[in-house]
């Protein structure tokens, strides 16, 4: 042990209500880069880090509860895990954590946990986060009263704008070094709910000024009438955004590429490697990172949303609607994650607190339109659907068809889980709704932007690795034994042959079904696959974009639908399974969805086809 507290192993812990701040703060802190969002239950596991300043001490984040009496599932483990560490000779402070513009919902947590810190003897510091906006409306609050009359010593901070975050720092060390804890006595719960009440009105900003807009916010953002119609409003604005505005963006990718290719390809003597740069490097990797802008702006406006508060609301406003199809508002969350990526999605399925709405909300979440399905869509969109617009700029067809094969994957998501609730019995009863109501605040950009590069950055690194050997498979097996000459004839050629019955109702020829099988492995593969192939067979040529190469291929929008179904109801994702699998406890959720929705996939883009067909496709 050394004599300088900072160096020595020590823990700290982060526990407060709900979407208090706890894990803004704590990347503050650690320099780490956690999920923040503005509504409760984000953080679902503890993460931890080490203390910037205090090298031997690592501090831990836990998901928000709003008592001891743990209800959800991520309460739970904040619950349990706080109560295993109070016995830990290793635990130097608890740093306990309440939303000073909310005190009431943050103070009856706060006294249970001064009183555990007293009776097993840990130091607690209180963080009363969320200065600025009391600042912003210029009010004042004594904090070191409220911190005489709770107990222990209550500091203000801003994890926003770092505020009062130097006297936290000297105050950790101060506490590591000469602990100093609570008083030990045992006021029961209920004394506690009743002082925690006259504590916040005793002390809480007086009159009704931070709520004021928000309640005319929700007089608009709820009412029965204009509340729904925003829904959709902003619904349909998430997916025209994801056309209208990355547009320019993979145009220039796409411009980027040709421009580079044009160049570099030449420079290349040895024709083996030239083929392999034109048709596997640029065809293939470059027909998928196209994509990354789209990614970007998906991501900035679920940020935006998330971030203003909105989401919860739209929780709200989903709640019964969701009820009828078995569900509970509180999936709205986890399936609206899923149109990001599933995985997040299914962790935040933690929240519900039914085991059996929450099996549902499993089985809706790979339905929902995720990230990796946005390459297959604007790939397919952008070959048959014109990119003009109407109503004066308004509505874009390529936009409004985005919205039409997003709204198709979430009703078959509902579809499905209204089905198993009806026909599968249940014995569990239901537990009331209530969900809180987050601030509404203005997002801040700078860390908006940078989730969303993130973001970016795992669909390459998540994807990528598979692309690439997908990609040089592909190629070798397209290129080989004739050198490029003969597609049909090649490697690839004879097995897309032996595929083919399969896709042929589909109106697909081989090319399309091995793309389609190749992206089993993961969804964006498909496009990779396609760029390949056609890569190979346009080889004379310059690089040409995928989408012009598919509207010179044979394939009819009959069989653009369908393979559009295919890919929205497929569950084509090792790594959901995997997930799946781990959050139900059991592999069998994961293999009958993945048997079932291939079987539903391929009935349903077999009816598309032939509907459209009928109908002159
Ligand atoms: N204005 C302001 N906003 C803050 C502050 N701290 C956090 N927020 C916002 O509050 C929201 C919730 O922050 P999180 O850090 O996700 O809260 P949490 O306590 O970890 O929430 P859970 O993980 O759900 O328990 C986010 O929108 C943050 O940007 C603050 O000091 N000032
Ligand atoms: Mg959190």
């Amino acid at each position: 042990m050394t004599d300088n507290p900072r160096q020595e192993p020590h823990k700290a812990l982060l526990i407060g209500s709900p979407n208090c701040g706890k894990t803004l703060l704590f990347n503050r802190l650690t320099g780490l880069q956690h999920r923040v969002a503005n509504f409760p239950g984000i953080t679902v596991e503890i993460a931890s880090g080490k203390l910037s300043g205090h090298p031997g001490v690592t501090l831990y984040d836990y998901p928000g509860t709003y008592s001891l009496q743990a209800i959800s599932g991520e309460e739970r483990v904040a619950v349990e895990q706080f109560e295993l560490a109070l016995k830990d000779g290793e635990l130097g402070v608890v740093l306990c954590v309440i939303d000073v513009t909310r005190l009431e919902k943050s103070l009856y947590l706060a006294l249970q946990v001064i009183r555990e810190c007293g009776r097993a003897g840990k130091p607690v510091l209180v963080l009363a986060n969320m200065i600025d906006v009391l600042e912003n409306h210029r009010i004042n609050i004594d904090l070191e009263a409220l911190g005489r009359d709770m107990g222990a010593t209550v500091l203000g901070i801003s994890a926003r704008t770092g505020q009062g975050l130097e006297r936290l720092d000297a105050a950790v060390s101060e506490q590591l070094s000469n602990p100093v804890c609570p008083s030990d006595h045992q006021e029961p719960d209920i004394l506690l709910r009743g002082n925690a009440h006259q504590l916040a009105r005793n002390y809480g900003p007086k009159g009704d000024i931070l709520l004021r807009t928000q309640n005319r916010l929700d007089a608009f953002f709820l009412h029965t009438g204009f509340g729904g119609i925003a829904f959709f409003a902003i619904m349909y604005l998430l997916f025209q955004s994801i056309f209208t505005w990355s547009t320019p963006a993979m145009d220039a990718v796409e411009q980027g590429l040709v421009w580079i290719s044009d160049r570099v390809v030449p420079m290349i003597d040895t024709p083996l490697l030239k083929d392999f740069t034109a048709d596997a490097l640029f065809s293939g990797l470059g027909a998928f990172l196209v994509f990354v802008p789209q990614i970007f702006v998906l991501t900035f406006v679920i940020g935006l949303l998330e971030d203003s508060g909105y989401m919860a609301r739209a929780a709200l406003i989903c709640h019964r609607p969701l009820r009828f199809f078995g569900l509970t508002g509180k999936s709205f969350i986890p399936m609206l994650s899923g149109v990001a990526c599933a995985i997040p999605g299914i962790y935040a399925a933690r929240s519900i607190d039914s085991p059996r709405r929450r099996f549902l909300t499993y089985m809706a979440i790979p339905l929902m339109p995720c990230s990796a399905r946005l390459p297959v869509y604007t790939l397919l969109i952008a070959a048959f659907i014109p990119s003009t617009t109407a109503l004066g700029g308004l509505v874009g067809y390529q936009g409004l068809a985005m919205f039409l094969v997003y709204f198709f994957g979430m009703l078959c998501g509902l579809l499905v889980t209204a089905m198993v609730s009806r026909f599968s019995t249940s014995e569990e009863s239901d537990l009331p709704f209530v969900l809180e109501m987050p601030a509404y605040r203005l997002p801040t950009l700078v860390p908006l932007l940078r989730k969303s590069w993130r973001r970016c950055q795992h669909f390459i690194t998540k994807a990528g690795g598979i692309i690439v050997a997908v990609t040089f498979v592909i190629w070798v097996l397209g290129y080989f034994p004739n050198y490029g000459a003969d597609l049909g004839a090649s490697w690839l050629g004879q097995m897309g042959r032996f595929v083919e019955p399969v896709f042929a109702p589909l109106g697909l020829d081989w090319r399309y079904g091995v793309a389609v099988m190749s992206s089993f492995l993961a969804r964006e593969v498909f496009v990779g696959t396609l760029g390949v192939i056609f890569g190979i067979e346009g080889a004379e040529e310059n690089m040409v974009p995928l989408v012009a190469q598919i509207q010179n291929s044979d394939l009819g929008i009959a069989s653009g639908v369908s393979l559009l179904v295919f890919f929205a109801v497929a569950l084509m994702c090792v790594s959901t399974m995997a997930v799946l699998s781990k959050e139900s406890a059991s592999n069998r959720l994961a293999i009958r969805m993945f048997l079932a929705y291939s079987g539903m996939a391929y009935v349903l883009a077999l009816l598309a086809y032939q509907l459209v067909s009928l109908f002159g496709g």
